[in-house]
């Protein structure tokens, strides 16, 4: 089991931004998790990510229970990919820095030591996302999809055993998402990838390969599953709190106010 929550609640300033969540992400899954804005889904991936401790419930990620091991150790093996990350990357860091510090989630490169194995693993990452030409590119000059596949690429640098995403997608214009789609469809298809969850708030954003969904408002889950069960007309309309109409095309999803 790569993450195992149990009736996990998370209180600040006296309200519960999620509460009562069980989830279970089995090593062969991957996951979307789908909400309205507000709804707690970076809030549950934190927990997730080990880099938020719940207030009340039982959090046990890649075999770590949280509250009794070494939180930094055991992050390490959790890749978070976010705009949080994103921001704290010093810009004229080169794209290929920025992934190779990712191998141990450092954000200066002279923080460790890299081997030439290691260079050469973080070009491979770029080049196979689409972008080793920008690899001497200072990350802060980078369009916004470029951006996206060279985080991605850090996640994977570091070998993790869980890959989180949130909302990798948004503000990528329709062929940068649509690349960004094709990477994360590479690793979400892949048996010798590790378990990833992906946080985004359109139907439309979630790759070939994602195999269970979370559904999520105002901090409880309204759904969570096998996409089949889960990714239905009636339990998307409770989630986002209008009618909607979804459907499958394909390996590929669409969700639209009927
Ligand atoms: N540290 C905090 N203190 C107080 N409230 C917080 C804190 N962090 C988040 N919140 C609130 O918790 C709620 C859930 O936030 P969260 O970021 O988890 O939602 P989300 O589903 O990821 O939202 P979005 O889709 O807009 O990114 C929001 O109402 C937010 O304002």
């Amino acid at each position: 089991m790569a993450v195992a929550l149990q009736q996990v609640e998370v209180r600040r300033e006296g309200r519960a931004l999620v509460a009562g969540v069980d989830w279970e992400v089995r090593a062969e899954e991957r996951w979307v998790v789908l909400g309205p804005n507000g709804s707690g889904k970076t809030t549950l991936l934190q927990v997730a990510a080990l880099r938020l401790l719940p207030t009340r419930g039982a959090v046990r990620v890649l075999g770590q229970v949280a509250g009794r091991c070494d939180l930094r150790r055991a992050r390490r093996s959790v890749a978070l990919v976010s705009a949080a990350v994103a921001r704290q990357v010093r810009p004229s860091l080169s794209a290929a820095e920025v992934v190779l510090t990712g191998r141990t989630g450092a954000l200066e490169p002279w923080w460790d030591r890299y081997e030439e194995a290691d260079r050469a693993q973080a070009r491979e990452l770029l080049d196979r996302a689409g972008v080793g030409h920008v690899a001497e590119q200072p990350f802060g000059v980078l369009s916004e999809g470029e951006r996206q596949q060279v985080l991605l690429a850090r996640g994977l640098m570091a070998s993790p055993g869980l890959l989180l995403l949130d909302e990798p997608a948004a503000g990528l214009d329709l062929g940068a998402r649509e690349r960004l789609l094709q990477s994360l469809a590479a690793v979400a298809t892949s048996p010798t990838q590790p378990p990833l969850v992906l946080v985004t708030h359109h139907l439309e954003e979630i790759p070939p390969g994602i195999t269970h969904a979370l559904l999520i408002r105002a901090g409880r889950v309204v759904a969570a599953g096998p996409v089949e069960t889960v990714l239905t007309g009636e339990t998307v309309s409770a989630c986002f709190g209008l009618p909607v109409q979804v459907e499958r095309r394909g390996d590929r999803w669409g969700a639209a106010a009927r």
